[in-house]
């Protein structure tokens, strides 16, 4: 019989990843396509990630993962793995995400980001699988005044700072016309604020590929000796402490968002809903640095640098929505956000690549 299973695009990356942990230990079985573009590869082809993952879980949920690598924008990968099991529902993980090189280098963007998600919609649509969580972003609101804080699903969107982040507006368009062109899809949206830490399991975690542009896996990297001093992008924002603002959350509190939106999606009163995936809670760069002091036991050497363009002084959501839509909030603190963190960095100083060097 044809095994009943969930698709992840992306699920040997960071967020996907531990989708994937959660999604079997709620006893879902699992499809991961993933092409490795920023994921760690190993010569048999199975990724570094995926065979953690293995090592995380017990042995019969270990039966029902399945990795196939490739691109959801192949069209004939995505025929064969339809046709090959019965996928519930889409999770859309895959995808381009660096602010600074989306500026640089816009097409690859579009193209990653939009064109080939139309091809998995489509691939979708004509195996009539109508279900699809999307791993969209914070970064598709528009700036608002600090008085318009937090951010709630209507809160006005675009105004994109850089091509990435149209890109996650533009799927989110994608998606909800295709919504209101046949009721048969369900669209959940899943806005992710920050997302940090890693697995309590400190065996799989975020794995950047060079300097880190974000700041959680900075400070980890200056904490196990990779790198030299934090460089502070702002000390004179509006703020507290005048540094920037974010809302932290969990990357386990995230994947765990995934598992009940999955539960959710058959039961939605509309087509497409955005939720907020985040705290509720902002915290300041200098407050991450302590928390990550206390979690590591080790200074973070700090320097005061000009603000980063296209920063925001602060930026954090209500997340009300998850809860009465999904039952979901945010149980992992900033504490527990970095003690995973640092058990992660310190367990595997060069990431996931398996020679030991960085990817
Ligand atoms: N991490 C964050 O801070 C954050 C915040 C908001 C939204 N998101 C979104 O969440 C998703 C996951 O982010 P992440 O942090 O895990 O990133 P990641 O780069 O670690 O994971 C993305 C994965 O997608 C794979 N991929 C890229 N293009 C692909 C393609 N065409 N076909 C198949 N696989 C492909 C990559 O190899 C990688 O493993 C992304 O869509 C990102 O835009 C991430
Ligand atoms: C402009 C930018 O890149 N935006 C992306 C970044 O948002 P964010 O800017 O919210 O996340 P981030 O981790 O890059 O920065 C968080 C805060 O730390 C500060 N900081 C960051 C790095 C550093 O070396 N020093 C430092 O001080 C930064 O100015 C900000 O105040 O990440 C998000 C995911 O989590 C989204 O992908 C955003 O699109």
């Amino acid at each position: 019989m044809t095994e009943t299973c969930v698709l992840i695009t992306g699920g040997a990356g960071f967020v996907g990843s531990h989708v994937v942990v959660e999604l079997l230990e709620a006893g879902e079985s699992v499809v991961v396509i993933d092409n490795l573009s920023n994921a760690a590869s190993d010569k048999d082809n199975l990724p570094p990630a995926i065979k953690r993952i293995q090592n995380i879980v017990n042995a019969s949920q270990r039966k029902r993962l399945y990795f196939r690598k490739g691109s959801y924008g192949d069209r004939n990968i995505m025929d064969s793995i339809f046709n090959e099991f019965k996928i519930k529902a889409v999770i859309h993980a895959g995808g381009f995400k660096a602010v600074g090189e989306s500026k640089e280098l816009p097409m690859k963007y579009y193209k990653n980001n939009v064109k080939e998600a139309l091809t998995l919609v489509k691939a979708m649509n004509d195996h009539d699988v109508k279900n699809i969580i999307f791993s969209s972003s914070a970064t598709v609101y528009a700036e608002v005044p600090p008085e318009k804080l937090p951010l709630t699903e209507e809160s006005p969107v675009g105004n994109c700072s850089c091509p990435y982040a149209s890109t996650k507006l533009f799927i989110e368009n994608i998606l909800r016309d295709v919504t209101v062109s046949d009721g048969q899809w369900k669209v959940m949206s899943l806005r992710y604020f920050n997302p940090v830490g890693a697995h309590h399991s400190g065996m799989i975690g975020e794995d950047p590929k060079g300097i880190p542009n974000n700041l959680m896996p900075f400070i980890a990297q200056v904490a196990v000796g990779r790198r030299k001093a934090l460089n502070v992008f702002g000390s004179d924002y509006p703020t507290p402490d005048g540094t920037g603002v974010r809302d932290y959350v969990h990357v386990v509190d995230i994947a765990k968002g995934h598992v009940a939106a999955l539960k959710a999606l058959p039961n939605m009163k509309q087509g497409f809903q955005p939720i907020n995936l985040g705290s509720g809670v902002g915290t300041s760069v200098l407050e991450m640095v302590q928390a990550f002091e206390r979690a590591s036991g080790v200074v973070i050497k700090t320097v005061m640098q000009d603000r980063r363009p296209g920063d925001v002084a602060s930026m954090y959501c209500q997340p009300t929505l998850a809860f009465e839509e999904l039952g979901w909030k945010t149980e992992k603190t900033v504490d527990e956000m970095c003690e995973d963190l640092w058990r992660f960095q310190n367990q595997n100083p060069n990431g996931l690549h398996p020679s030991g060097e960085s990817n």
